[in-house]
């Protein structure tokens, strides 16, 4: 379970950040994260993984504090920025390896990962290559088969379709129900309604820092669509 409690982050001098984002997630749940740009998604996905530090409050991922635990817990999450950030000068496949040990993954299961990941992502010879020499798309697919292979209990993504071509996203929408229906957590940002409320069961909306929704699909679908409930929420922007 991802337990966040009263999370608050706001940047020095500033009053911008994220304030009292409190969510319990559960195995299987796949949760958008959803506001207008400057929301707070990065800010509060950054908390969640520790890239940053926080203000107030806890966050917990199956009782492992990421206070009082951070490296445990940073163990059992896979994170993808919205923009990738990696060693240009190593190749892809190198970079694999290099995260199958700090994760202490072995290598037989590294290799048996790879073989079905970089088939499925399209990967070819291109893992053989410097990651200096990668799209932007390329970058993205290496992050996501780098989180994917050490099977992380929570999957956090930040705007993870920017960039994919369609069987890419069309892989990482299926590989993420997967993943769901085995028991780990998705979380991730978006600004694709569509795509959200299909794939989704959980909703949090961000407007200016606080938290505006959060609640099932289902429930605020029985109301109206993710883009309507949007719309009246940001309306007076
Ligand atoms: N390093 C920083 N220092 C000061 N303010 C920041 C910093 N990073 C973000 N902010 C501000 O915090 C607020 C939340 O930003 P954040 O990046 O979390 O938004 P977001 O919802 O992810 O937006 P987007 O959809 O554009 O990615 C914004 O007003 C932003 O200007």
């Amino acid at each position: 379970m991802l337990s966040i409690n009263n999370l608050t982050k706001l940047y020095k001098g500033s009053e911008k950040g994220i304030k009292n984002l409190t969510l319990d997630l559960v195995k299987g749940d796949i949760c958008a994260f959803i506001g207008m740009n400057g929301a707070g998604k990065t800010t509060s996905i950054k908390s969640i993984v520790g890239i940053h530090g926080f203000d107030q409050g806890d966050i917990e991922l199956d009782g492992v504090s990421i206070k009082k635990n951070p490296q445990e817990f940073k163990q059992i999450v896979g994170y993808s920025p919205d923009t990738p950030v990696l060693y240009g000068n190593m190749t892809g496949y190198s970079y694999l390896e290099l995260i199958g040990s700090i994760y202490q993954i072995d290598n037989a299961t590294i290799n048996e990962q790879l073989n079905t990941l970089l088939k499925k992502l399209n990967f070819g010879s291109a893992i053989h290559e410097l990651i200096s020499t990668y799209s932007h798309g390329m970058k993205q697919r290496l992050v996501l088969i780098s989180i994917l292979m050490h099977n992380p209990k929570l999957i956090i993504l930040d705007e993870p379709f920017v960039g994919l071509d369609p069987n890419a996203t069309y892989f990482l929408q299926e590989e993420m129900k997967k993943r769901a229906a085995e028991g780990s957590i998705v979380l991730y940002s978006t600004h694709v309604l569509e795509v959200a409320e299909k794939l989704c069961n959980k909703v949090v909306m961000i407007h200016n820092g606080e938290v505006v929704v959060n609640d099932t699909m289902i429930n605020l679908l029985s109301e109206s669509s993710l883009s309507e409930k949007f719309r009246g929420i940001t309306a007076h922007e």
